[in-house]
């Protein structure tokens, strides 16, 4: 992992097409932050979790990665775009994914190695060779978390990791995050469940009144949420 800079946005402004959907929000995700994203549908979450991405354009503003690369940025997007009838397995999804690799390049021992402890670690042990399409949506999101661990990046964003997932792989995930959190990374989840929110996450941005600076005070934000 390269070194985890502060994220800072200056002023920015988020549309699509002619419609504002965040204007002049301005602020900081500290180095090592772990941070919910909250507020109600259609306030613009993904929309700015992908501007952090660098994959949304911004209409104005700017933001500030401290020198971040497009790989050590890690996307887990809402409902993954991953064909699941293309024909490939866990362990080939964990290897080849993330942005460091093409899925032409060699994958080597260590990076083979490195997905089956991923694997392992979200609980797939022994279905390495298990095709992705015969897998429930709970055990593909375990997929998609191995294959961000063996990304190793800076700045983890996940867009509402936990839906469609039972309360077991919900707890496992969560450790998942934590260790992330542990590890210095930054992170960053979109999320709808207050509860789990208050329990498991440090700081909430909530996007209900994101225009101006926001300051991420857990209580403040939840209440505005
Ligand atoms: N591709 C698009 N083209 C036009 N408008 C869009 C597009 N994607 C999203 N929008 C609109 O932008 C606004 C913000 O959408 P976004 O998906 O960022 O919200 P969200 O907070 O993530 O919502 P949810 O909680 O429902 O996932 C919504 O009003 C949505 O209708």
């Amino acid at each position: 992992m390269t070194a985890v800079p502060a994220v800072t946005l200056h002023n920015v402004e988020l549309r699509h097409g002619a419609r504002v959907i965040v204007s002049g929000l301005s602020g900081t995700f500290a180095p090592g932050s772990l941070t919910a994203l909250v507020g109600a549908n259609g306030s613009g979450k993904t929309t700015l979790l992908r501007a952090l991405a660098g994959l949304h354009p911004l209409a104005a503003g700017r933001i500030d990665r401290g020198g971040l690369r497009p790989r050590d940025i890690a996307l887990l997007a809402q409902g993954s775009h991953l064909d699941r009838a293309f024909p490939i397995t866990c362990e080939e999804v964990v290897a080849l994914g993330g942005s460091r690799l093409g899925p032409f390049r060699a994958v080597d021992a260590k990076r083979w190695a490195a997905a089956r402890a991923a694997l392992d670690r979200v609980g797939l042990a022994g279905m390495e060779h298990r095709q992705i399409q015969a897998l429930s949506a709970g055990q593909f999101q375990r997929v998609l978390f191995a294959r961000t661990i063996v990304q190793e990046a800076s700045l983890i964003l996940l867009d509402e990791p936990f839906t469609a997932v039972d309360a077991a792989t919900t707890c496992l995930l969560l450790s998942v995050i934590r260790d992330w959190h542990a590890q210095g990374r930054t992170v960053i989840a979109v999320l709808h469940d207050l509860e789990l929110v208050r329990r498991h996450f440090p700081r909430t941005l909530s996007l209900t009144d994101a225009t101006g600076t926001w300051d991420v005070l857990p209580d403040r934000a939840l209440q505005a949420a």
